[in-house]
């Protein structure tokens, strides 16, 4: 790895020789170590199980002894894990630090969502999380992978921060996981060293505190923020965190870490706040930098918007009404939730986000919420692929096929599948292990493969035997 020499001399003064060897070993001579993060909604974890190389600040968290080929596990698709490297599940540890009630939270820069879902796994029951992407195409993905964690309390929105502090929307928790110069990311992405410039650096420093500055004021009194980097370099980060306590006024939070961790503290001098910096070589994981911040001020709650009732949000659950009460026996608990129609689209919203799903709806531009449905067409309604994914779904509402491992690679890849005789015509449930990965219909001769064509697997190759971590 050819390291840029002006990154070398910089991070060298910063860290001192002796981090620098160790980080430069990391870089060059180690393997990126493997992790996966389980969905705990979808995928229990066996406690005896004393094999698993558990992520020390991540209950969820598991190290893998190799990197299998994800794309080939259909559990995978089915989001009973996500892939994450180790040190982004910090996250989890700060939020299960500094939260203990439901809140509402927002994550301003989220695609493609592997913080969106750790939050999920980390926040109390009855919290929502708006997972938010500026950059539309990203956002799809984010989307995508957040419908797969099954989680309903979630809206996925396509803005930018400013639309934010316009909307006069306030959270409780906002994470600020911000564009960097991703000098964290040299060993596993060699675009990241070819496309580093002290320029950039310089960029990207403006663009975050812009990002923060546009995010405080969404915060609510006495919430918290978690500011995050995959970089190295002070400038995006302690000086960050430094201007973030000056001119915003926020307190910088402790967070307790243990020893062995092998987490470093603050790097700028005369700069001695609690700060968490995870460097290749020296802890088991890639480059991250977080912090966790408190707005000072009155402690009051975001989830008073969640009491707020909206004109819009009741004409559209009077228009859905009759699709609706067909729709609601697909969900577990479903007077636990509104239903809401956008055109042909049902969706049904969790009560307690009903507030904040109103006031988004208005203010932003919002491409998923809660759990989608199905489309009204004609008489019937197509059931979506989000409800197959929703831990909230009822499965016994359809008929089911289990699948062998090469039929669902198949399935996940769209190719038409011939399902037993007898099966029943209409809607089916396709399961793998006795999980849901989406529906066919069922026409007789045929059955018609529903998964989304966006999503679907697009290599041919099926392996012979499963290679689920799990
Ligand atoms: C470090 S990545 C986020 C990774 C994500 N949090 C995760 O853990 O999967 C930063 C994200 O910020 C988005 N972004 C770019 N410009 C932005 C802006 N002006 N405001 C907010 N986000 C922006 C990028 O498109 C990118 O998806």
């Amino acid at each position: 790895m050819n390291l840029p020499e002006s990154f070398t001399s910089y991070t060298k003064a910063l860290i001192g020789d002796g981090l620098f060897g160790k980080l430069l070993h990391g870089l060059t001579d180690e393997e990126p170590p493997a992790s996966i993060r389980i969905n705990g909604m979808k995928h229990h974890i066996h406690d005896e199980d004393t094999s698993r190389q558990a992520i020390p600040w991540c209950e969820y968290g598991m190290y893998l002894d190799k990197r299998p080929a994800f794309t080939f596990d259909p559990l995978f698709h089915a989001g009973h894990y996500y892939v994450q490297e180790a040190s982004s599940m910090f996250l989890h540890h700060i939020l299960k630090s500094y939260i203990s009630s439901p809140v509402i939270m927002l994550d301003m820069c989220a695609a493609p969502g592997g913080k969106s879902t750790t939050a999920m796994g980390a926040l109390p029951e009855g919290s929502t999380l708006i997972a938010n992407e500026p950059v539309r195409q990203r956002s799809q993905i984010l989307a995508e992978n957040i419908q797969k964690w099954g989680n309903p309390g979630t809206i996925v929105t396509n803005n930018y921060p400013k639309d934010f502090a316009k909307s006069g929307m306030v959270f409780d928790v906002i994470l600020c996981d911000v564009p960097c110069s991703g000098e964290g990311m040299f060993r596993k992405d060699e675009d990241a060293v070819r496309e580093w410039s002290t320029q950039n650096v310089e960029n990207c420093r403006n663009l975050q505190r812009e990002i923060v500055a546009q995010a405080w004021k969404c915060l609510s009194e006495g919430g918290l923020l978690v500011y995050s980097t995959c970089t190295f370099n002070a400038k995006e980060n302690e000086e960050n965190v430094k201007w973030i306590s000056e001119e915003l006024g926020a307190e910088i939070l402790p967070v307790a870490i243990e020893e062995q961790w092998g987490i470093t503290g603050s790097l700028l001098k005369g700069f001695q706040k609690p700060v968490y910096r995870f460097l290749p070589g020296v802890t088991k994981g890639e480059g991250l930098f977080m912090a966790a911040l408190r707005k000072n001020g009155q402690k009051e709650t975001a989830t008073s918007i969640g009491k707020k009732k909206n004109k819009k949000e009741k004409k559209e659950r009077n228009n859905g009404i009759k699709s609706a009460q067909l729709a609601t026996s697909w969900l577990t608990a479903p007077d636990n939730f509104n239903i809401a129609q956008s055109g042909n689209t049902l969706t049904a919203i969790p009560k307690p986000m009903a507030g904040i799903y109103a006031t988004a709806s208005e203010k932003l531009k919002v491409i998923h919420a809660g759990v989608t449905l199905g489309t009204i067409k004609g008489k019937d309604i197509i059931p979506a692929q989000g409800l197959a994914l929703s831990t909230e779904f009822n499965t016994a509402a359809f008929p089911s096929v289990e699948l062998s491992y090469s039929d669902a690679l198949r399935y996940l890849r769209k190719e038409a599948l011939s399902l037993p005789e007898d099966t029943p015509q209409g809607f089916v449930v396709m399961t793998y292990h006795g999980t849901p990965l989406g529906f066919s219909k069922n026409i007789g001769n045929r059955a018609n493969n529903l998964y989304p064509q966006e999503w679907k697997i697009k290599s041919a190759r099926i392996p012979d035997n499963d290679v689920s971590p799990l």
